[in-house]
Parts: structure tokens; C-alpha cells; sequence
């Protein structure tokens, strides 16, 4: 079937939201089953349409939805990424949990280009222009806990497939790093940072760098959604004295083998969780019920517009 040919409605089940970043647009494992146009929700438009896809070559009932980050032919920056968009598209159609890809510069030697990294902790650089939050209107209060951004258990999930990555055009091979304190600093960009920058994110304990975890990371907390972000590394940023600092061709080169090895982890989940959800997502992580306990205002003082966008999120709350 061709894309046009596809059905732009879906009336089944949603289980996995993935967000492809750069140079991601979308996965070859992935079967598209129905092309949602870009959705709209009440904090704008999703980045792009949306794919629902099952497992190439199946007819399993475990269905993902798939959004490009910046856009099919990549035209949001960073900063402008609708990530509230986004992240409400997919609790809309009730993903239980969203797994994202982003190319990464490393901070640490041990990290190469090609590694891939599962980070537990973020660092946020960003300069407070990016609409990061769904409960900061007038007339809604409500403060998430954000100690331990990504899902752990999702982290876990995913590293036992370690071995799955490789590459072919090096002896070296490909790792995938995980340990509870690796770090991801994000930086509001559009340009690089600065040698002394980078020197500065490694002091605090950076491990890789991007441009897109805030607000993903926060807003998928808002919505109660386990959320793990496969970091993708693609140079060394600019830390390195004796070598050039990161330029964007030094990225472009290294994101079809990370592409590739995108697509072999992502297969290895997929198949997974096709044949058995996870504990994890059945249960919500531990998320289920925060959002009610986090908002300190209370709903008959919340105005109708207030209370239909919280419905687009929780239909079962308010
Ligand atoms: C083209 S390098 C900078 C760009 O790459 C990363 O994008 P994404 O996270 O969507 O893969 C990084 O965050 C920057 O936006
Ligand atoms: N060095 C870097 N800094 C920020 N974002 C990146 N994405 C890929 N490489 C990056």
C-alpha cells in the first residue's frame, strides 16, 4: 500500500510512541497501517503526521505511533519543535509509554561516535524559551516530580538487546551505554556550544549533548508516560583541543550507521513487546494517579477551557 493509499483514521489500540530525531524520519521495521495527518491538539499541531505502524512482515496487534521531531523534511529547529504537541498526541491516543531517538555529541572519550547511550539524568541548558510545561496557564497550578526523569525500568528493557548494534565499517565495535548516572545536557542551540562550554558540561557531569530531551522529557512526565530517550552519538562536540570541533557534517556522516543500528534496537523492542507488554507499561511505571496529586488548584475553581485541555490528556480524571 502506498502512503496516499493509507487510511488517515485508526480506531485500534495505540500501544508504543516513538519520536524519531535527526536524521530518524522514520523506522524500516515499522509496517505504516494508517497516516494520521498532523494532529491538532489543544498546544498546536504535532511536528509531523502520524504513522501507525505494526511490525514489518505481521499482523500483530501491538501498535506504535511514530512522530519526526522536526518535522518529514526536517523544518522545526529546536527551539521551535511543537514538543507540547507532540507528547499530547500520543497520551491522546494512549500510547503507554514513549520511547525517542535523538543524535548526540559525546562528552566523554569512552563515548564514540556511533555509541549508543541510555541516560538517567538531564542537565538543562535550555534558556527558558520553549513552551515546556502543560500546567503552567493562569488558573492551573501543578508541580511533578522530576528527580528521575527517565523510566528506568524502560532503560532496562532496552539494554538487554545491548548486542544488537553494530558497525560494519570498523573493528571497534558499537556500544550501548548504561549506568544509573549518565547524563544528558541539553542546550538550547541552534548553534554549538563553545570549547569552554563543553569543558564546562563535562565538569558538571555531562556525558552526551543535544538539543531536544527539555521539554520531551518533562512534558512526557506531565503525562504520566514511562519515557526513555535513545541518544545517539554522533561526534565529539567541542572539548577536544587537538581536534576540530563538532560541525554539522561531522553529525550528517555518522547518522545512517546510527540509523541502521536505530532500526535493529528498535526491531529487537518492538518484537519484544509484541509478544508480552511489559510490566512496565501495563502498570504505568509507578506514574498512574501523579498528575491528580501534583495540580494544587482545584477543579471547580479550573475554567472550561482549562478543564477540556486537562481532558485531552486524563478523559478519566476530571
Ligand atoms: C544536526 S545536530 C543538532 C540536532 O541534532 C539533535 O536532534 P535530535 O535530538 O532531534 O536527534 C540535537 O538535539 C539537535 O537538535
Ligand atoms: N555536539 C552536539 N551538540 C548538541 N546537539 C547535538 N546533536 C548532535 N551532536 C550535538
Amino acid at each position: 500500500m502506498t502512503k496516499s493509499e493509507l487510511p488517515s483514521i485508526f480506531n485500534g489500540t495505540v500501544d508504543l510512541g516513538i519520536i524519531g530525531g535527526t536524521g530518524l524520519y522514520n523506522l524500516d521495521c515499522l509496517e505504516p497501517i494508517a497516516l494520521l495527518p498532523p494532529m491538532v491538539t489543544p498546544w498546536g499541531i504535532t511536528s509531523s503526521p502520524v504513522t501507525i505502524s505494526q511490525f514489518v512482515g505481521t499482523d500483530s496487534h501491538f501498535h506504535v505511533a511514530f512522530i519526526a521531531r522536526h518535522g518529514v523534511n526536517h523544518e522545526y529547529p529546536p527551539t521551535r519543535v511543537p514538543f507540547r504537541a507532540n507528547m499530547a498526541a500520543l497520551k491522546n491516543l494512549n500510547c503507554k509509554a514513549v520511547l525517542s531517538f535523538s543524535a548526540v555529541g559525546s562528552l566523554q572519550a569512552h563515548i564514540k561516535p556511533r555509541d549508543f547511550v541510555l541516560p538517567q539524568q538531564i542537565i538543562d541548558r535550555t534558556k527558558g524559551i520553549r513552551q515546556s510545561s502543560y500546567l503552567n496557564d493562569e488558573g492551573l497550578v501543578g508541580h511533578v516530580g522530576f528527580g528521575q526523569p527517565f523510566s528506568e525500568k524502560f532503560a532496562e528493557y532496552i539494554y538487554q538487546f545491548k548486542d544488537s548494534i553494530t558497525n560494519p565499517e570498523s573493528e571497534e565495535p558499537c556500544h550501548l551505554h548504561y549506568e544509573k548516572d549518565m547524563t544528558v545536557v541539553c542546550m538550547e542551540g541552534p548553534q554549538f556550544s563553545t570549547r569552554a562550554e563543553s569543558k564546562m558540561y563535562r565538569m558538571f557531569g555531562g556525558h552526551v549533548i543535544n538539543m531536544s530531551v527539555i521539554p520531551e522529557a518533562k512534558l512526557a512526565r506531565e503525562c504520566e508516560l514511562p519515557y526513555q530517550m535513545i541518544c545517539m552519538s554522533t561526534d565529539y562536540d567541542a572539548w577536544r583541543d587537538e581536534a576540530e570541533p563538532v560541525t554539522v557534517e561531522t553529525v550528517i556522516g555518522n547518522l545512517t550507521n546510527n540509523g541502521r543500528n536505530a532500526n535493529l534496537l528498535a526491531s529487537k523492542i518492538i518484537v519484544s513487546m509484541a509478544k508480552e507488554i511489559p510490566e512496565f507499561m501495563h502498570s504505568g511505571d509507578g506514574l498512574r494517579g501523579s498528575i491528580r496529586k501534583s495540580i494544587s488548584t482545584k477543579p471547580e475553581a479550573m475554567s472550561k477551557e482549562t478543564l477540556e485541555k486537562l481532558r485531552y490528556l486524563f478523559p478519566d480524571y476530571w
